[in-house]
């Protein structure tokens, strides 16, 4: 036993190596190899120790080596010297000298010490190329260099031009184990770099200023906006990181005259899909090059380089206080002390195998330092990491299984087609005798093909690439413009529009970029077609080899073939994006118009809406209705096709009888008559309502009317103006369009018809130009007249005395009225008040009043209740101003309430004449002043289906609106 002396033996008494003894190690390969057969188990950090040669100062100094390496795994710091006889008083001592500072002598126990001579080599096959295993067993690693400064870390983990590091020897033996894999599993890999410097994070690869962490439950710790990039070969990751190493922060010191004046964390993300059961793994290799640590004394920094050495010495401290924490077992690990801990807190701490090398330097120069290395190392050998695999998917559930077996079918399937085909082929060869010229021409084309085919495959995917990103473009430029719309805050609005402003930027940016590619891709792609074309001019001089020829035309159609399947592929999911977005302006669209409809209801309850809202107000609904706006699909409008199809959404309204009118125009003289064929299919695309009539083609100017063969619910009028064009009325009444007791089909708004013309002889009819005349004079006529018919139909069936109407009407010149009612929805009734929307006509002296009684006793069959009647005067155009007053007075006068009112054009009124106080509303929009020619008797659609149940609450408003085109066309009105 030895005896001790003094403070210092005691302290190597307690030593942490007091023997030799590798029982770390041992127990660490252990727990490594069982790492790989578990998913979960325990791990010792690995502790390496490297000792840097001495360099030529020290060398030149003479300075003294305080390691010595006793073999593998120990090494002895501050050995004592080989002690020069000790004299005193000029006689030789046995003890030493008590003046001269006694040697530590300690002993230290690594998994590994590599001395002196080691090299990167040396130093990766022993403590790297195991992690490259765990990696792909489906564990996240790292590597961490720590030391003083010039202690030989970037020697370690980076090397030099001529002497890799063990980063660049880890990556390439990965590479060459994924090769390996690769039968079995598929890779994807992606690389970033990031340093920190002064206790900020920047990102290497694409410096981007100071970055922030971010502490995330499930992925641990994020880095916003850290560049990520995707790798396909060695040759790719290398470049990135030579651009990293390139853009660290280094300055000369006086210890190191490359000093790394950061901390450097290069990460690569690997995801290994297994091809069999698409199990997934995402591991992740941390390769950290920490900044030294340094006695501001030592290094002689100054200024700038000793604030960047306080900076790493405080995030080493941190660093320090973590492994002591995680080496005691304690709970509470002070990560969060600095950027640098808080970054490896994952390696350190957390779910990932971590290897640190410990780099010392063995001049007494660095002796503290180096004392102080070892001790880290020391206490770091302690953590113990609980590590599992990061597997995604471990079990196959039935989709998958499906999906495997689907691929390996179709995989098994094309294997069995190319056998056949390679056996037909031989068979054909051998009957044929081809020549073995022949086949080798087709050798000699097969790669040039296949390249010019992957080029093509490139080009679609960048013209996809510039089309998405155009289309995001697109849609952040609207939200651009709606945003100031509906923003109210304007800073707010100002910061959300630079936002858009800043990632419009970038995306076009992307875009550019993108087309520069695409640009480069053709040439490429052009220059390639070339050399293929020469190629085949040398195999084929006089171009008579028809066999060539023919094989030439079989790869030019694959190559389509293949590039249109790319297409499909591209456009499915442009398309697929394209429908989200509509999908998402259809739900603003609908709660947009929920919100303005109770915003325009509270200023009207509280008589605040000015004419120049309501009339707003009124002119949007107009346009949601869509009345206005039929026309045909774009692309067919010009196309000489006999099928087109055209929206019905705007024709087709809530309650009521919708049209519109069809002109075709055909090329030439159109035969006598043309079957117009059609069908209306709901969003489902499924069979609904069909129609079909035959138009007859008159002379100029002469209506006629033949018979009309309406379909199942569709009705068509038709009439023909010219002999050159003919036009089709169509018109869908909502009642017999609605899903109900007949169990028919509901046609919605976004329902289509589709038309088709065809002549006597059953062939489609060539139709030059299709346009629809919605927007003319007749239709209009048209409409108002339809509306007359059904609005008469209900007026008599409410007990409106229509017959004494129409004979004052007969008298006069008419001013058409349109009158409009809107009911709420209540007591289960689906459907709005049998007025809605309803026009009839009244002449200009017209009685001073029409009773207007309610239906409710349709619905309800209660007599009583009809005599309640509720009154409503409509007066004539020429006294629009003076009638709407009157209107209002009178109402007044009834103990009618004034709920609002537009004082030239249009009022609201609320009747409170109806039985249980209910209210009834109209508007009277007073359309042109028409004349008719010819007076026709319109049929009424049978008042039952018009009338409805009536709701308990009424509401409405009555509308002047201003008199509009003069119409040539002369108009009948009223009908029975
Ligand atoms: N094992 C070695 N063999 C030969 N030369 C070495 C070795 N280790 C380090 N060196 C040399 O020592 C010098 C300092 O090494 P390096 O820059 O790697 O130190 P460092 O620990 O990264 O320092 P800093 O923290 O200041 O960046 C370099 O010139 C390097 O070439």
């Amino acid at each position: 036993m030895k005896m001790v002396l003094n403070k210092r033996d005691l302290e190597r008494a307690f030593s942490p190596i007091k023997h030799r003894k590798s029982g770390g190690r041992r127990s660490l390969n252990k727990s490594h190899k069982g790492g790989n057969s578990v998913n979960e188990t325990s791990s010792s950090m690995r502790v390496y120790v490297r000792i840097r040669p001495q360099n030529p100062k020290e060398i030149e100094n003479n300075t003294r080596s305080i390691i010595q390496v006793v073999d593998e795994n120990v090494l002895i710091f501050d050995s004592k010297e080989e002690t020069e006889p000790f004299f005193f008083h000029g006689s030789k001592q046995n003890c030493r000298d008590l003046q001269k500072k006694q040697n530590k002598e300690l002993n230290f126990g690594f998994d590994r010490v590599f001395g002196c001579n080691s090299s990167n080599e040396a130093v990766f096959e022993v403590s790297t190329k195991d992690i490259v295993k765990s990696l792909l067993d489906g564990f996240n690693c790292s590597v961490f260099a720590y030391g003083a400064t010039g202690a030989g870390k970037t020697y370690t983990m980076l090397g030099s031009n001529t002497v890799p590091g063990i980063t660049y020897l880890t990556i390439v033996e990965l590479y060459k184990q994924m090769e390996i894999l690769s039968s079995e599993k598929e890779f994807n890999l992606g690389v970033s770099h990031l340093e920190v410097y002064n206790e900020n994070v920047q990102d290497l690869i694409q410096p981007s200023g100071p970055l922030h962490l971010r502490e995330d439950s499930n992925y641990g710790v994020r880095i916003p906006g850290l560049s990520l990039h995707r790798i396909t070969n060695a040759d790719e990751l290398f470049a990135l990181m030579a651009k990293g190493n390139k853009n660290r922060t280094q300055h000369p010191t006086d210890s190191n005259a490359e000093s790394s004046r950061s901390h450097s964390v290069f990460q690569l993300y690997i995801r290994m899909t297994n091809k069999l059961d698409r199990n997934l793994k995402i591991m992740k290799l941390s390769m950290i090059d920490l900044a030294g640590s340094e006695r501001g004394s030592a290094t002689g920094c100054k200024g700038m380089r000793f604030t960047e050495g306080s900076n790493i010495n405080k995030s080493l401290l941190a660093l320090g206080n973590c492994i002591n924490s995680l080496a005691g077992g304690l709970k509470h690990i002070p990560y969060r002390d600095s950027k640098l801990t808080r970054l490896l807190k994952d390696s350190l701490g957390g779910n990932c195998q971590t290897v640190m090398i410990a780099n010392v330097s063995p001049s007494s120069n660095s002796y503290e330092d180096t004392y102080n290395t070892l001790k880290y190392a020391t206490r770091a050998k302690k953590i113990k990491q609980m590590i599992k695999k990061n597997i995604v998917s471990v079990q196959l559930n039935a989709a998958q299984y499906s999906k495997v077996v689907e691929s390996l079918t179709a995989e098994n399937e094309e294997l069995k087609l190319k056998l056949r085909t390679y056996e037909a082929q031989n068979a054909c060869q051998k009957s044929t005798t081809m020549s073995t010229v022949q086949s080798n021409h087709k050798e000699k084309l097969s790669a040039p093909y296949q390249e010019l085919e992957a080029m093509n495959t490139e080009i679609s995917k960048l013209v996809k690439e510039i089309k998405l990103l155009n289309w995001r473009n697109h849609v952040k430029q609207k939200i651009a413009d709606r945003l100031p719309c509906l923003s109210i805050n304007n800073i707010q609005l100002d910061k959300r529009l630079n936002r858009i402003k800043t990632s419009m930027r970038q995306l076009q940016g992307r875009e550019s970029s993108f087309k520069q590619k695409l640009r480069e891709t053709i040439i490429r792609r052009n220059d390639h077609f070339e050399r293929i074309n020469s190629l085949i001019k040398t195999l084929d001089q006089d171009g008579t080899n028809t066999e060539l020829n023919q094989h030439i035309a079989i790869l030019h159609l694959q190559l389509e073939l293949h590039e249109k399947d790319v297409q499909l592929g591209h456009y499915q999911q442009l398309l697929s994006m394209q429908q989200n977005e509509l999908q998402s302006e259809d739900l603003i669209v609908k709660e947009m118009c929920n919100t303005l409809k109770q915003y325009h209801f509270l200023l009207q309850g509280n008589n605040i809406t000015t004419e120049e809202m309501a009339s707003h107000y009124d002119e949007l609904v107009h346009k949601l209705e869509g009345f206005k706006h039929i026309s045909w699909k774009k692309d067919q409008e010009t196309n000489v096709n006999s099928n087109f199809t055209f929206s019905f959404a705007e024709m087709l309204r809530e309650n009521l009888c919708s049209e519109g009118i069809i002109r075709v125009e055909t090329a030439n003289k159109p035969p006598a008559n043309i079957t117009v064929t059609g069908s209306v299919t709901d969003c489902t695309g499924q069979d609904g309502l069909s129609l079909s009539t035959v138009l007859t083609a008159l002379p100029d100017n002469e209506l006629s009317e033949s018979e009309s063969e309406a379909g199942d619910n569709g009705q068509c009028g038709e009439r023909s103006d010219a002999l050159r064009s003919t036009s089709l009325g169509v018109s869908l009444s909502a009642n017999e369009t609605e899903a109900g007791a007949e169990g028919k089909r509901d046609v919605k708004s976004n329902s289509r018809v589709i038309l088709e013309t065809v002549n006597e002889d059953g062939h489609q009819l060539p139709v030059s130009q299709t346009s629809l005349s919605e927007n003319t004079e007749e239709s209009e006529i048209q409409k108002v007249r339809d509306k007359t018919m059904e609005c008469c139909g209900i007026l008599k069936e409410i007990n409106l005395p229509v017959d004494s109407m129409r004979d004052v009407v007969a008298e006069c010149s008419v001013t058409p009225l349109k009158v409009h009612c809107d009911t709420a929805v209540q007591n289960g009734c689906s459907t709005n008040c049998s007025l809605l929307n309803s026009t009839f006509l009244l002449p200009k002296s017209s009685p001073s009043h029409v009773q207007v009684k309610s239906p409710r006793k349709l619905a309800e069959g209660n007599s009583t209740q009809s005599k309640k009647q509720i009154t409503v005067n409509v007066l004539d155009s020429s006294k629009k101003r003076n009638g709407s007053t009157d209107l209002k007075r009178r109402l007044c006068n009834k103990e009618n309430r004034v709920a609002g009112m537009k004082a030239k054009q249009s009022a609201v009124y609320r009747g409170a004449g109806h039985d249980s106080g209910k209210d009834h509303t109209f508007t009277v929009p007073v359309l042109p002043q028409l004349r008719t020619s010819k007076p026709s008797t319109p049929k009424l659609t049978p008042i039952s289906k018009h009338c409805r149940p009536v709701t308990n609450q009424v509401s409405g408003k009555v509308a002047y609106m201003k008199q509009r085109n003069q119409l040539n066309r002369a108009h009948p009105y009223i009908a029975n």
